[in-house]
């Protein structure tokens, strides 16, 4: 039996295997193993398809990917956000038709990247599919961009991605496993995880280990744990634009908004746009900014006053003042003494605060440092 047809069988046998405590195990042994060969596949076409080349450079403080079907209106959003100010070149896209944008906002620049043709080809990587998710997988937000007309486009691209190891809106789970040179599969955790230990053990033996210690701190799904022993998930935030919003009647909004709901978008987060009449691209940019978790940082240079116009941009997850010593490109590293913020993350103007201190958007940061 070839790879493919063994692929088809596990997935087939789970899909015929009745979810319930005594074949809990057993499933989870199988999502293990068809994760393995899933990957196993993936290596073999990538070898064979002369591979490589798609990387696509990062610049600017974050990248958005627009994922949507074809003609949903990507680039004609991407060209109104970016206008015609936006430098554009210089980018190695090698086999890719990837449209780069930057937009500037805030003082940050934010690198968009229109990916054409997620949907053909992309289940199973056939063609550039697979290439197209590679990009998407290295940017920092998923746009969804979908049509006024067919918002349920949604979910086959949301599961394309997934298949695709592209895991969005969830963080992932904390599993850690320590390998030992005796004693068996040791479980510990400190509450119900919503899984039996046998189970636990049964997908661990699946990816080898022998002897290990694992520690599971919360609830967690089969597929959760699968995804927490594979190195090569990305976690990304998501966000929705609902194009072509101008070819609607109002009235019709409510019949979106309902589709939406089912769809388990809140019609409150979506932001509806019209690309071509250039509506709705505020409130989207302002989304942008909030997914991304963007904060802006204004530098206080020695004899130089405060630099409002470039502000230091930092992203979500790094917003204390080491992060922004290593944005700064580490010249101060070693003679860093502390900090003076002032701002919302200040209890009073010029507080001294040392590398953890956590800052906030529109924060004045000096750093002082040793001669
Ligand atoms: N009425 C209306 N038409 C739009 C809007 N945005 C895009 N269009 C039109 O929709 C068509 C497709 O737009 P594109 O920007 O080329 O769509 P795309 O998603 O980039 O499509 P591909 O290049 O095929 O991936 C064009 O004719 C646009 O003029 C919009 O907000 N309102």
């Amino acid at each position: 039996m070839g790879l493919e047809e063994e692929i088809e069988a596990i997935e087939e046998e789970i899909a015929n295997t009745p979810y319930n405590k005594s074949t809990e195990g057993h499933i989870g042994r199988l999502k293990a193993k068809l994760s393995e060969k899933k990957e196993k596949l993936e290596r073999q076409q990538s070898g064979s398809g002369g591979g490589g080349g798609y990387a696509v450079e990062k610049t600017g403080d974050a990248t958005v990917a627009f994922v949507g079907f074809p003609s949903v209106g990507k680039s004609t959003l991407l060209n109104a956000l970016t206008n015609a100010e936006s430098e554009v070149g210089e980018y190695e896209f090698t086999t890719l038709n990837v449209q780069p944008g930057m937009l500037k906002y805030r003082g940050a620049n934010i690198q968009l990247l229109d990916v054409p043709g997620l949907i053909e080809g992309a289940a199973g990587g056939r063609g550039g599919g697979r290439e197209v998710l590679s990009v998407v997988r290295t940017a920092d937000l998923v746009l969804f961009v979908l049509s006024v007309f067919e918002p349920d486009q949604y979910s086959k691209l949301r599961q394309e991605l997934y298949y695709n190891k592209v895991r969005l809106d969830t963080e992932p789970k904390s599993v850690s496993v320590t390998k030992r040179h005796k004693g068996g599969l040791k479980v510990t955790t400190n509450r119900d995880i919503g899984l039996e230990e046998a189970t636990v053990k049964e997908i661990l033996r699946e990816y080898g280990y022998v002897n290990a210690d694992v520690t599971i701190r919360e609830e967690i799904t089969i597929d959760q744990l699968v995804d927490a022993l594979q190195a090569n998930r990305v976690y990304l935030p998501s966000a929705v634009a609902v194009n072509k919003a101008d070819l609607i009647q109002p009235d019709y909004k409510e019949t979106v908004d309902e589709q939406l709901r089912e769809l388990d978008i809140d019609p409150e987060e979506a932001v509806f746009i019209s690309a071509e009449e250039e509506k709705g691209l505020e409130a989207l940019k302002e989304k942008i900014w909030e997914k991304l978790g963007l904060i802006r940082i204004y530098m206080d240079k020695p004899g130089r006053g405060v630099d409002y116009e470039e502000p230091l941009v930092l992203m979500e997850g790094e917003h204390t003042v080491d992060d922004a010593l290593d944005r700064l490109g580490g010249s101060f590293d070693e003679r860093f003494r502390f900090a003076r913020v002032t701002g919302e993350s200040a209890k009073h103007d010029e507080q001294q605060v040392g590398r953890d201190h956590e800052l906030a958007d529109e924060d004045v940061l000096r750093i002082v440092a040793r001669k």
